[in-house]
């Protein structure tokens, strides 16, 4: 039975030892790839890297041979170092109260002093600038207090509901860039002096160019593709000045060609005054298509449900551009505003800033009571408020300071009433 039983064992034995070389041939074949999927993973590390010293040396050479050259360098890559152009002077020192867009308040006031750092005469740089009337001003919300952002923001005016972030003008957004639209008043030397605004003072802005409706208007961009004028020997070249409208022009006619500038030249065919009134036409009929705010408001009987209103377009004075309708329809209604009669007299004793009075109050950038009256009207009849304080908080008191004025008033249901108008406490906000 011995010997039986010992081969027996080494049967088994054997059979363990080729069942473990095999498992060691796996782990081996399995360690192997792992180092050969690390070493190529190590190999592609080390060639970004030597990458990105090559890069950051050129850039870094570059820089240092031809500062122009290295900022295209860095302009390439999406890299810019933004430098203020000025910082803005406002009646508002601070968010709360501050208009959500100029057209909030028109009435508000600001200054912007060109940086005396960035051009060596800042004068010159606004050399006719004093042809227009309004000014876009680019700036950063540089008092959002984190940079954290979302997909989703909830507007105020949407009283809760969400949108993305990019369909809305929220200062809460990646690169806290702002975009006002502001009417420029006068310009004395190297100070812009502007109304219509919603910007804080200290609001670093980083640039500003005219506002030319024939470029920045949707209406006015349709109205000159549709001017064209036709030339016997246009040729190859494009004149000067001159437009096509993308493929679809070359389907017309070769000849034909879309002007910026002019209207129907003299040579013009019949064929063309017929399609110039076959867009006309359409164009026409695309405008009484189109529902106006004015056309719909009488006959609107009830008001749209939630979802319908936020998806659904809304066309405006010109038919050639659309807005969400909670833009000029937003569930979070206007407020009527009020003064209690002690509001109305406190408001009347501050003076316009050249007053001599030293014993009044006196506004630094408003007119007088007047217009400061209607920027308040205009800041609470848009509701200032979160949406948060609005709906969740008992407390209906709410504070905000306007030039140097600072401002108590209380919400009641569809109304603002405003309680009282003292000068403010302290003046080192309103830099
Ligand atoms: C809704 S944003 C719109 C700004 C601009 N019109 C735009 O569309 O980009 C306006 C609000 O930004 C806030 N704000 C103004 N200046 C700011 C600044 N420098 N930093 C952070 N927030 C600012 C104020 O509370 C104001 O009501």
């Amino acid at each position: 039975m011995a010997p039986c039983s010992c081969s027996e064992q080494i049967r088994r034995l054997s059979q363990q030892v080729a069942v473990m070389r095999k498992e060691m041939k796996n782990l081996r074949q399995h360690l192997e790839s792992a180092v050969r999927a690390h070493r190529k993973h190590m190999a592609s590390l080390q060639s970004e890297l030597e990458a990105c010293r090559q890069g950051k040396h050129e850039m870094k050479k570059t820089a240092e041979k031809d500062p122009q050259r290295g900022a295209e360098f860095s302009l390439e890559k999406g890299h810019i170092q933004t430098v203020p152009i000025g910082y803005i002077s406002s009646c508002f020192s601070k968010k709360n109260g501050t208009p959500r867009q100029p057209a909030v308040c028109m009435s508000s006031r600001a200054a912007l002093q060109i940086q005396p750092s960035v051009f060596n005469n800042p004068d010159h740089a606004l050399a006719g600038l004093e042809h227009y009337s309004h000014v876009w001003l680019i700036f950063l919300f540089h008092k959002n207090g984190h940079m954290s952002y979302k997909a989703k923001v909830k507007p105020p005016r949407l009283n809760g509901q969400k949108v993305g972030v990019y369909s809305t003008r929220s200062p809460h957004r990646p690169n806290a860039i702002g975009l006002s639209l502001a009417k420029l008043e006068s310009i004395t030397g190297d100070t812009l002096h502007l109304s219509g605004v919603d910007l804080i003072a200290g609001t670093p802005v980083l640039d500003i160019k005219p506002y030319i409706p024939d470029y920045d208007s949707p209406s006015a961009q349709t109205n000159m593709s549709v001017q064209y004028e036709t030339t016997e020997d246009a040729g190859d070249s494009e004149p000067e000045g001159l437009q096509c409208l993308g493929d679809s022009s070359s389907e017309l006619d070769p000849k034909m060609r879309f002007s910026a500038s002019g209207g129907l030249s003299e040579h013009s065919g019949s064929v063309f005054s017929e399609v110039l009134a076959e867009v006309r036409d359409y164009l026409q009929q695309g405008a009484l298509c189109v529902e106006t705010l004015a056309d719909r408001r009488p006959s609107e009987p009830e008001p749209e449900p939630e979802s319908q209103r936020a998806s659904r377009l809304c066309y405006g004075a010109d038919s050639y551009s659309s807005v969400a309708a909670w833009i000029r329809n937003p569930p979070a209604a206007e407020l009527s505003v009020r003064f209690t009669p002690t509001a109305e007299e406190e408001l009347r004793e501050f003076q316009p800033p050249e007053s001599t009075d030293a014993g009044r109050p006196k506004f630094q950038f408003l007119k007088g009571p007047d217009e400061a009256a209607a920027a308040v009207r205009g800041i609470l009849s848009a509701d200032p408020r979160s949406v948060y304080r609005r709906t969740r908080c008992s407390d209906r008191l709410f504070y905000f300071s306007l030039d140097t004025a600072d401002v108590t008033c209380w919400f009641g249901d569809g109304f603002a009433e405003v309680l009282r108008v003292r000068p403010v406490q302290t003046q080192e906000c309103l830099s």
